[in-house]
């Protein structure tokens, strides 16, 4: 097979992989992923070769420290808020959050919250860029929790979790990919044949049921090393879970603090609408991939979805959802 073969080239940009990788890759399932590349399952969940390379890379190289606040959601589940509002609460000692040279007032989330796939990534030239030396150091990722690196589950690090409901999250991610392929003019698979691969599991990280699952049984485990969020319940209250996510990180706000507003600034400093008018997310792009920053910013809206799902589909997914979470207590707002 010819090398350009092997890597196969996505809407969302692709690096190349090792030798060592691109060997692996041939032993591994292989299937087509929502934007029509190829993607590969690995220890029962699939990836895209770039992801696949930045997860076995950052299981050889990463060593978490104690300190550290590790983001991890499922792909469009909110993690572009997600690490905003971690980043806000935890640097609030570094950047004054009102003062206009906040970093999240010029930097996109994901430039100040590097995935931890990506600033590991072997063949990435920028990795020491994307490692900031401030501490705690914030790393995102949407690795499954059995996948994790052994010293994320093994040291006192943290992880905040962020699901959504998996109407929403396949949308999002469907129109996240048709806007790429506008861009680029190209033609992404039908909207038909991605739900059917969702409802089959196979899209980048997933299966989703068993990606939110590891992450929830995680939680309930160890509840002071995993705070388990949804996406739906944030956006309902979002002061309620900004408090409690900077009581879990052990940075609690101050009575002085909560009575000047910080917990309010935070809210609106991160707020969709403040976000996505930003200049660097209406203009810049994400120097991970490249892909524009807008692209992260559509609708943040809950129950989207019912402008999309027929009933068909809607009957299928509640099925879906009835048998892979029946007994675990988990359940999801759609509206
Ligand atoms: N600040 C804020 N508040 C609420 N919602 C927000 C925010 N920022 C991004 N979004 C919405 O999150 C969706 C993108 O998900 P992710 O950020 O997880 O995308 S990614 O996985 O990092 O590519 C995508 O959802 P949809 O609008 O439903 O497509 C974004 O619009």
């Amino acid at each position: 097979m010819e090398k350009s073969q092997k890597a196969s080239q996505s809407l969302v940009g692709e690096f190349g992989v090792s030798d060592e990788i691109e060997e692996l890759l041939l032993t591994l399932p292989r299937d087509k992923s929502f934007d029509g590349s190829s993607i590969y399952q690995y220890e029962g969940a699939w990836y895209r070769p770039v992801f696949l390379a930045g997860l076995i890379s950052s299981r050889k190289h990463f060593q978490a420290k104690d300190s550290d606040v590790i983001v991890i959601t499922f792909l469009k589940s909110g993690t572009t808020w997600l690490k905003a509002l971690t980043y806000a609460i935890v640097s609030r000692s570094h950047h004054a959050i009102f003062d206009s040279n906040s970093p999240l007032l010029t930097k996109n989330s994901h430039d100040l919250v590097p995935f931890l796939d990506f600033a590991y990534y072997p063949n990435n030239n920028n990795s020491s860029e994307h490692i900031s030396t401030d501490e705690p150091r914030i790393f995102g990722t949407h690795i499954p929790y059995s996948s994790l690196p052994d010293s994320i589950k093994n040291s006192d690090c943290r992880i905040v979790y962020m699901c959504r409901n998996p109407f929403d999250q396949f949308i999002s991610h469907w129109k996240f990919l048709e806007n790429l392929a506008q861009e680029q003019n190209v033609q992404p698979i039908s909207f038909e044949e991605a739900f059917e691969l969702f409802c089959k599991g196979i899209h980048s990280f997933g299966p989703f049921w068993e990606h939110v699952l590891g992450y929830w049984k995680a939680s309930l485990e160890n509840p002071r090393k995993i705070l388990f969020f949804k996406y739906e319940d944030v956006k309902e209250d979002t002061s309620f879970h900004v408090n409690k996510l900077a009581d879990f990180l052990g940075c609690p706000f101050s009575d002085v603090e909560k009575s000047r507003g910080v917990i309010e600034e935070i809210v609106k400093l991160c707020n969709f609408d403040n976000m996505k008018d930003l200049e660097v997310n209406k203009t810049g792009r994400f120097r991970g991939t490249g892909i524009k920053n807008s692209n992260f910013f559509r609708k943040g809206k809950v129950g989207g979805w019912t402008d999309y799902f027929t009933p068909s589909m809607s009957e299928r997914m509640n099925k879906l959802i009835e048998e892979k979470f029946s007994g675990s207590d988990l359940t999801f707002e759609m509206s």
